[in-house]
């Protein structure tokens, strides 16, 4: 078996606020997500959520069903987004090589049987993919950046300025219940998701990448009267419950990817809190 595997389990607000420096990491930060020639990936209890990272060097990777699950195939009651974070490769879905840019997305509904990651020709593959339960099967979909519905958020002056590309929404692709984007943060703008916001019917996770390796982001936790923070690094993830903000502040501009799951599928639907309201 060519899978690592744990499971996060799901954490209350108030817990939460005794927790120091180590249990945070332990319970809300993601590391080691590549490692060479295999999948690693955490199965977490807030809406069953799995984040994972594939990280094919010089063979191909299976996606394998693990324990955890008690199916014979990984999708058999799941949905998939994966959303390459390195060189172009191309993975096979049922026996259909699709070619996935850097940055695009591939959605793979639920009910196919063999999904295969290949290294790219320079050895130079992540794929980062999260995968929530579904009730449904759609089509698999590759989605280009040009696809996705984009938008423009913030601004130099703020710190703040940031294109979010909406990859795996429902106006593009159908999903049961994921949706994903990727957001970029411009050069000399290190905040995102500032105002912050919550959002009680969906949880979230959010993968840094394309943050220089002596560099770090701040990401802050918590409920907004009270928030905690973790540092994060390149190709690291942090959970969010749906209580929790999600923001960070990086020591450069960098990359991240959003994930999340739950109650509906409407991006939209959040609940932000004034700049100055946070504590
Ligand atoms: O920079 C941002 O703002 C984001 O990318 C926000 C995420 O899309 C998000 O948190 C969606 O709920
Ligand atoms: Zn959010």
């Amino acid at each position: 078996m060519n899978t690592t595997h744990s499971t996060r389990h799901a954490i209350h607000p108030e817990d939460f606020k005794s927790y120091g420096t180590e249990k945070l990491r332990e319970h809300f930060l993601i590391e080691n997500l590549f490692q060479k020639n295999s999948v690693q990936l955490v199965y977490t209890l807030y809406d069953r959520l799995i984040v994972g990272g594939v990280n094919p060097v010089d063979q191909s990777v299976k996606l394998e069903t693990f324990p955890t699950l008690r199916s014979e195939n990984f999708l058999d009651r799941r949905e998939l987004g994966i959303i390459n974070v390195a060189s172009p490769s191309t993975v096979t879905v049922d026996g259909e090589v699709i070619e996935v840019g850097t940055k695009e997305a591939l959605y793979v509904g639920k009910g196919v049987k063999e999904v295969i990651f290949h290294p790219a020709p320079n050895g130079e593959t992540r794929f980062y993919f999260n995968s929530a339960p579904a009730h449904q099967a759609y089509p698999t979909k590759k989605v280009s950046l040009a696809e996705a519905e984009t938008v423009e958020l913030g601004s130099l002056e703020n710190s703040n300025h940031r294109t979010i590309r909406k990859v795996l929404i429902n106006a593009v692709v159908d999903t049961c219940q994921l949706q994903m984007g990727v957001t970029e943060l411009q050069p000399g703008s290190v905040w995102n998701t500032m105002p912050a916001h919550t959002h009680d019917r969906r949880m979230e996770a959010y993968f840094y990448f394309e943050l220089p390796e002596d560099q770090v982001v701040c990401h802050f936790l918590g409920e907004p009267q009270e928030t905690r923070h973790i540092f994060v690094k390149n190709y690291e993830a942090v959970l969010s419950p749906p209580w929790s903000i999600h923001s960070g502040a990086g020591t450069s501009n960098y990359t991240f990817i959003w994930g999340m799951a739950g109650e509906n599928l409407d991006y939209n639907d959040m609940d932000k809190f004034p700049i100055t309201d946070l504590k």
